[in-house]
């Protein structure tokens, strides 16, 4: 698809389109790892989700789906691991903006994102800290992380979970940004991320 071609318009239906999909790959996800029906059920389910899976690959992208600018200007990451459209591992983020510059994210993570029993796994905390604090320190020109540095205070509960952030300083290409992961209770992963604009693009 050329997306120098897609409207606004033509973006909403293409969301529209897409993000059932997505939202029932997720539900997918979920269900085979709770599931405890019958293994010739197992089965079935295997044979037409490979049918399923055989179908959607008909036509497709030869790699991953990058960053697409439709013709009105609007770039999009519909595969990003955190907030992409028709991405079911990402959770997905949904990152509002207050005026004084705090970003911030409340997101369910579910049994998907478990590392120790209950807990959410370590690294899913960072992609979510990394992405909340990224856009935060990218509100100005777009950063990329050069380090994130974690302390985990305690383990986060599966489920509802809050993330914000806010720069602290901007040296030039440099933005050093804090932020938490919090449950209902409190903090529960503290963050401090240097984020940084390449010389050169990559
Ligand atoms: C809108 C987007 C939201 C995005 C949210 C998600 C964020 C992500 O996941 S991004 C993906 C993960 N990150 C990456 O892949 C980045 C990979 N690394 C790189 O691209 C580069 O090494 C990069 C951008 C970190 C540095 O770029 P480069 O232009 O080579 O920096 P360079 O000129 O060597 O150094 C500039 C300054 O930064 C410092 N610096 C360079 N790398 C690092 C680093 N990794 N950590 C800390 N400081 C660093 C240097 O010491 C230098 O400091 P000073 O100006 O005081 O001398």
């Amino acid at each position: 698809m050329d997306f120098a071609d897609v409207d606004r318009d033509e973006l909403e239906r293409l969301k529209l389109l897409y993000r059932p999909l997505t939202d029932a790959v997720r539900e997918l996800v979920d269900a085979t790892i709770r599931t405890e029906v019958d293994d010739d059920v197992i089965r079935e389910a295997h044979t037409e989700l490979t049918d399923v899976t055989a179908t959607l690959r008909d036509a497709g992208l030869s790699g991953p789906f990058g960053t697409k600018v439709t013709g009105d200007g609007i770039s999009i990451a519909w595969g990003n691991a955190a907030v992409g459209t028709r991405n079911a591992i990402a959770p997905p983020l949904t990152i509002e903006v207050d005026d004084d510059g705090r970003h911030h994210s409340t997101v369910t993570l579910g049994a998907a994102y478990e590392g120790p029993p209950g807990l959410v796994h370590g690294g899913v905390c960072a992609l979510v800290l990394d992405h909340v604090l990224g856009m935060t320190g990218s509100a100005d020109g777009r950063r990329l992380t050069g380090t994130l540095t974690l302390k985990y205070l305690r383990g986060t509960p599966l489920g509802t979970v809050h993330a914000e952030a806010r720069t602290i300083s901007v040296d030039g290409r440099k933005a050093t940004v804090r932020g938490t992961l919090s449950d209902a209770d409190g903090v529960t992963v503290e963050a401090e991320g240097l984020f940084i604009t390449p010389a050169s693009r990559n």
